[in-house]
């Protein structure tokens, strides 16, 4: 039998089923990676926003982290909503300890319809203990400018925090992306040597729940199946734009992205790398 790549989330929930560890594990079932997931804090939300939140308790997210690692040791981990200080130590502690080679760090922090997701003092945590470690970063525009304390208002604006973030942070690489931005959806990935530019059309949709999720997603599971980064990150644009193209149109709100009803070929000639 062949070696399924196996993937691990750590992340909150969404029981609408469009963000967290419900799109991860989604996204990874459709790339084609084994899923896993460690749960951080439920959440109460859909299209509609966020309710509330709870945090569980550190020791039974490390016990989750455990769980996972003494038995299917995962190929690379994404993290998503890691709400606290404490909960981001322990991730960058555990993964220390599992030696985890390919990790995407989502540096979720305020929820696409503008809930807190995290307290003010974890992002100082995140530059500290996660950046290190991260295989590729890969915030929005208020997250990019939240974690180097800069306002971006250009496209060198983005690459400045792009080159920040791995020159001064330590990441390997940083992929800040244009969702927030105008004109096309252009994301750009510095790996501390050159900038590749992921570009497409932008689509006149507020369908986006979960796109940050989903994108982030589709670059772990590359990552598990031994894609370079830009292979993967090229994956990820397309896969997010087809979802972002197409949308389901369901709930009251900000509706999901679409994982399904396209052909990968279809939606090649959107993208421009
Ligand atoms: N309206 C849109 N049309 C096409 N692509 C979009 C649109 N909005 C966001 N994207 C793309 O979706 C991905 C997620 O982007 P972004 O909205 O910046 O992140 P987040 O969901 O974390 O806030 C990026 O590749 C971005 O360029
Ligand atoms: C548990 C959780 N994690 C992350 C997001 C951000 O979602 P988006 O991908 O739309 O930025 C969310 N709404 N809920």
């Amino acid at each position: 039998m062949t070696e399924i790549a196996k993937a691990l989330t750590v992340a909150g929930t969404d029981p609408s089923g469009g963000a967290g560890i419900q799109a991860d594990l989604k996204t990874f079932q459709e790339i084609g990676a084994y899923g896993m997931s460690v749960i951080t804090s439920v959440v109460s939300q859909n299209t509609l926003g966020v309710k509330s939140f709870v945090d569980l308790e550190l020791d039974f997210v490390e016990s989750q982290f455990d769980a996972v690692f003494e038995d299917i040791p995962p190929d690379a981990v994404k993290s998503g909503m890691l709400s606290n200080p404490e909960v981001m130590a322990l991730a960058a502690k555990k993964m220390k300890e599992a030696n985890v080679a390919n990790y995407v760090l989502d540096p979720v922090m305020i929820a696409s319809s503008g809930h807190a997701l995290i307290s003010e003092t974890a992002r100082e945590t995140i530059a500290r203990e996660l950046l290190p470690l991260a295989t590729v970063v890969t915030p929005n525009l208020p997250e990019a400018e939240a974690l180097t304390n800069r306002t971006i208002k250009t496209v060198d604006d983005m690459k400045e925090a792009g080159r920040i973030l791995v020159e001064e942070y330590g990441t390997s690489a940083a992929l800040i992306k244009g969702g927030h931005y105008e004109g096309e959806a252009d994301d750009y990935l510095y790996d501390g040597q050159t900038f590749e530019k992921f570009s497409a059309e932008r689509f006149d949709t507020k369908h986006t729940h979960g796109s940050g999720c989903t994108y982030a997603a589709v670059i772990t599971a590359g990552l598990a199946n031994g894609k370079s980064l830009y292979e993967a990150v090229k994956d990820g644009k397309t896969y997010i734009t087809a979802a972002i193209s197409n949308p389901l149109n369901i709930g009251k709100g900000q509706g999901p992205t679409n994982h399904w009803g396209h052909r990968w070929s279809d939606v090649q000639p959107l993208i421009r790398v």
